[in-house]
């Protein structure tokens, strides 16, 4: 016996993907259900070798089901995800709305698993930022270890991030500019994202971060350690697939660069791929596709006393979105929510 799961947003990016890992990974599916805006009735969409047919989100009745894959942004979120709660489905949503609710357990399977418990004050589990859930996926094990007092990141992300308009955006200017006449201007990014990089993500704050920097701190410290210091520089990058992270960590405790890579090499989650050499690393690229948060270029940092720098890359769509989610409902399920 198995679960009867909702994808909401089962036309985007990220519910195309949580549709194909339900399948890959075999989670046990009783019945499918996938939901969009009215603007997709009737859409076609792969679930393993079916496809489903897309109903529109207003109206359905979550009456039944179980579990709910929800990735339609946090508008479309506040709207329907308190509705199929109070209907006795478990959400769990990838947009920013319920993250930061003392209420709603904010999971990274690797990380806190324990958390799912918490699910039964309001019947939502919230999935972290994409920048965020690989990052404390590769930091988890190493703070086990020799405690991590600051994080500083500059993140390289790619125009997925910003769903189906940003990669569009991406394409479209980018063949642009090799035809007189056809350039497109920015609309969905504040600057020309072909050949360039913007340090821009997510609304700016009073304090001049950026919406998407402060999500890294707040979410690492809810998932991993609240006395974890972290700050972030978060950029658009004109890379289609894949967040690449450098990032810069000063522990409580001396961790020998080579314990931390033997550290990684075990970790749940984590690919060590770190040969000091030419293409002895990984690149976004290469992780697209994969469940893996790949780890390389881990180094000494010798300026400060307990110092390390590593590179970290990792498929935004899946670890960064739905593999987290399905993940989220595997720990739910054999921890919670039994069958059969
Ligand atoms: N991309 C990423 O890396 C990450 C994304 N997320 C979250 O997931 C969400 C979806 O991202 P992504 O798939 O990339 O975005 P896309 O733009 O690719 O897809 C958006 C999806 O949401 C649906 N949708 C939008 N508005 C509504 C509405 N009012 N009612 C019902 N469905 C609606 C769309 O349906 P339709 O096709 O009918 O318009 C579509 O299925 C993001 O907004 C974010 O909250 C979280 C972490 C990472
Ligand atoms: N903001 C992320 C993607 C995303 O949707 O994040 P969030 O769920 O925190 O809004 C990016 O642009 O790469």
């Amino acid at each position: 016996m198995g679960y009867k799961v909702v994808v909401a947003g089962a036309t985007g990016n990220v519910g195309r993907e949580m549709l194909n890992i339900l399948a890959e990974r075999e989670f046990p599916v009783d019945e499918i259900a996938a939901l969009a805006s009215r603007r997709s009735l009737g859409t076609e969409v792969s679930f393993g070798d079916k496809t489903v047919k897309t109903k529109d989100i207003e109206g359905f009745d979550f009456t039944g089901w179980d579990i709910a894959l929800f990735a339609i942004g946090s508008e479309a979120t506040k709207k329907y995800a308190p509705i199929a709660a109070s209907q006795g489905c478990v959400v769990i949503d990838n947009s920013s709305l319920y993250r930061y609710d003392p209420e709603i357990p904010l999971v990274v399977p690797e990380v806190n698993p324990e958390a799912v418990e918490q699910y039964k004050k309001k019947m939502i589990i919230a999935n972290p930022n994409c920048s965020t859930a690989q990052m404390v996926v590769a930091l988890k094990p190493l703070h086990d270890r020799a405690r991590i007092k600051r994080v500083v990141v500059s993140t390289y992300q790619s125009v997925s991030g910003a769903g189906k308009e940003g990669i569009d955006e991406l394409w479209d200017q980018t063949k642009g500019m090799y035809v007189p006449g056809q350039e497109v201007a920015p609309k969905k990014f504040s600057k020309q994202i072909a050949f360039n990089v913007i340090p821009h993500i997510d609304v700016f704050m009073e304090d001049g971060q950026t919406k998407e920097e402060w999500k890294m701190v707040a979410e690492t410290k809810k998932i991993l350690d609240k006395t974890i210091k972290v700050t972030a520089t978060c950029v658009r990058v004109p890379v289609f697939v894949g967040h690449s992270e450098a990032v810069n960590i000063e522990f409580e405790d001396f961790l020998d660069e080579d314990e931390a890579r033997d550290i990684l090499r075990e970790a749940p989650g984590v690919m060590v791929v770190d040969k000091r050499e030419n293409g002895g690393y990984v690149t976004p690229v290469e992780c697209v596709g994969d469940y893996a948060t790949f780890v390389s270029r881990i180094r000494q940092d010798g300026t400060i006393e307990n110092g390390l720098n590593l590179w970290c890359v990792s498929d935004n769509l899946r670890k960064g979105a739905a593999l987290n989610a399905v993940q989220i409902a595997e720990t739910l399920g054999n921890r919670c929510l039994k069958k059969g």
